[in-house]
């Protein structure tokens, strides 16, 4: 790791004396919580994964075994059903090391987008795949819904013999899921180290059962992995890479240098999504926060206000980007430079930016593993969901303005979508001097494909350059599982903007796996989840515009583009 931190190099050393002599490597070692608690709840039982990488290679034969079995089986192909913590390590995995021959294809379903869902159902035929439902807490709403979903579309196939033998959990001991996987007979249950959090639970079976499937080498990642954790036991930072990136990391956000900006070499930039999480939800609650910014277009230096620090994440042969990161560093920003030699590196490097953001935690005075605001919003979602059953209709937005199929909601007077997003971005331009610059998240209800993922993007870097300031772009309710707590718990600098759509299909969630009854569709759950985000944001006095990009998306996003510019 190469670090250039400029004018705050001495505050750095100061506080690495400090990290020694208060012996907190040690101490994280020790479980101790009073490194960020007076009470022990949700930490004591959530360090259980500084031992991940041993206890993962304990349980190899057993993983092994099962990979062997339903290759025998004749599957093809694995969709994990999951959100946040529960899915994110395995998208890392399956985008950066592809699929070995014989092994089998991987793909994340984490959007109750009823396109997304339709996606994969077409994509993903039953007959020949296996479906790895993902939860922690084993009753997370976006997971049982795939879950059924999924369960009678392969019961109708495969009849009720063969059924149990598509699907797989990996879940904590007694949860939801471990009951309803045994009475639907899952083929296997995998129960994980209930002192994980998930965003914490690469290197457990959360992680590590996906990457086998798909063919990855575990043994060596974990091996290498394991060796990296004892370095994390050093209480002299020089020695201990990871206390020293999470001590510049807090040291700089006490600073209001609070944007953390990954770029990210083309190998590599899966990593993000996951990093993403791991510091948003983390960091980002009781008025502070860290705010990763991930997939930015990277700009001039003159064209970044100084609220940025930057991290260049590459392997070691990979320098395309070295003119643009020395040319930030010229202009003296703060840069961390971070190289692995090889992919199997990567287990090695969950561990490093996990010790790294509990050590950034304990220099900000945060709690880095719970998640206090996640649950407001589902709250809102649910009154919602409730409503819908009762009334059979969801409440409606009221509308500002309406144009070209635009719908938008705000606090603005104005008829024109122009007007109405030139004035809601203007509010960037009055800072509040007391909290952190500002910045700008996109948060988009629509499919996460190419096609909208550019779009989304070009309308993202216009925002960059107009305002200098940091923007992040996230698909609902992926995101929500990630960045979400963040937005609503940190010092409330953010600008939301989010983007919903009307849906031309939509399809049923089963109330129950092995019945065709509905209550409620995708389309009714991922609009609560937008309308219940929403609120809460609202209720957090968080700065918010809605827009329905009505049914053609692609040509309403391109309206949208031409009114930021
Ligand atoms: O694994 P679970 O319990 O389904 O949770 C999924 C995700 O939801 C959260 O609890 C809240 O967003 C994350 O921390 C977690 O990774």
């Amino acid at each position: 790791m190469k670090l250039s931190v400029g004018k705050y190099q001495n505050e750095l050393e100061m506080l690495c004396s400090y990290f020694h002599n208060e012996k907190v490597a040690e101490r994280i070692w020790q479980k101790d919580y009073t490194l960020w608690s007076d009470k022990p709840d949700e930490i004591s039982n959530r360090l259980g994964w500084l031992n991940s990488p041993a206890s993962s290679l304990k349980l190899l034969s057993e993983i092994n075994e099962f990979v062997s079995s339903v290759q025998k089986d004749g599957f093809k192909k694995a969709l994990l059903l999951g959100m946040g913590g529960s899915s994110l390590a395995p998208e890392v995995f399956r985008l950066t090391f592809g699929v070995k021959e014989d092994y089998l294809d991987l793909a994340v379903l984490d959007s109750t987008d009823p396109a997304s869902v339709k996606y994969f159902e077409n994509n993903f035929p039953v007959e020949e795949t296996l479906f790895i439902v993902s939860t922690k807490s084993g009753g997370t709403v976006e997971t049982f819904s795939f879950m059924k979903y999924f369960y009678n579309q392969t019961l109708k196939k495969v009849g009720k013999e063969k059924v149990g033998n598509h699907f797989v959990a990996i879940t904590d001991p007694n949860s939801g899921l471990e009951t309803t996987a045994k009475e639907l007979n899952f083929r296997k249950i995998f129960l994980n180290d209930p002192n994980i959090g998930g965003r914490y639970s690469a290197l457990s079976l959360f992680g590590i059962v996906p990457a086998a499937l798909i063919g990855v080498d575990v043994k060596n990642i974990l091996q290498l992995a394991e060796a990296f954790s004892f370095t994390t036991k050093l209480n002299n930072c020089n020695d201990n890479v990871s206390a020293k990136l999470g001590l510049i990391i807090g040291l700089l956000a006490k600073n209001k240098i609070d944007k953390l900006t990954f770029i990210n070499s083309k190998k590599l930039s899966y990593f993000g999504a996951w990093v993403e999480q791991l510091i948003a939800e983390s960091t980002g609650k009781i008025g502070k926060g860290i705010l990763p910014v991930v997939g930015e277009d990277i700009l001039e230096p003159k064209q970044y206000s100084n609220d940025r620090v930057f991290v260049h994440f590459h392997l070691k042969n990979e320098n395309d980007l070295n003119e643009k990161i020395n040319a930030l560093t010229n202009e003296g920003f703060p840069v961390i430079d971070i190289s692995i030699d090889d992919y199997n590196e990567i287990g090695s490097e969950f561990f490093k930016w996990e010790f790294a953001t509990i050590v950034a935690s304990w220099v900000i005075k945060i709690q880095p593993f719970d998640q206090p605001n996640v649950e407001s919003a589902k709250v809102v979602a649910r009154k919602m969901v409730q409503e819908y059953k009762e009334t059979g209709k969801l409440s409606e937005l009221p509308i500002s303005c309406e144009e070209n199929g635009i719908k938008i909601t705000s606090n603005f007077q104005s008829s024109s979508v122009r007007d109405q997003i030139q004035n809601f971005l203007s509010q960037l331009e009055k800072q509040n001097q007391d909290i952190p610059l500002p910045y700008v998240a996109i948060q988009a209800y629509v499919q996460m494909n190419k096609n909208n993922e550019e779009l989304l993007q070009k309308i993202r870097t216009a925002i960059q350059q107009k305002y200098k300031i940091a923007t992040t772009l996230g698909f609902g309710p992926r995101f929500l599982h990630s960045t979400g707590q963040l937005h609503k718990g940190d010092a409330g600098n953010g600008l939301f903007i989010q983007f919903i759509y009307d849906p031309e299909i939509d399809l049923p969630i089963p109330d129950e796996a092995g019945n065709d009854k509905s209550s409620i569709s995708f389309g009714v759950l991922i609009k609560s989840q937008a309308l219940g985000d929403r609120q809460a944001l609202l209720d957090n006095n968080r700065k918010l515009i809605t827009i329905n990009l009505g049914k053609d998306i692609q040509s309403s996003l391109e309206k949208i583009f031409d009114c930021v510019k």
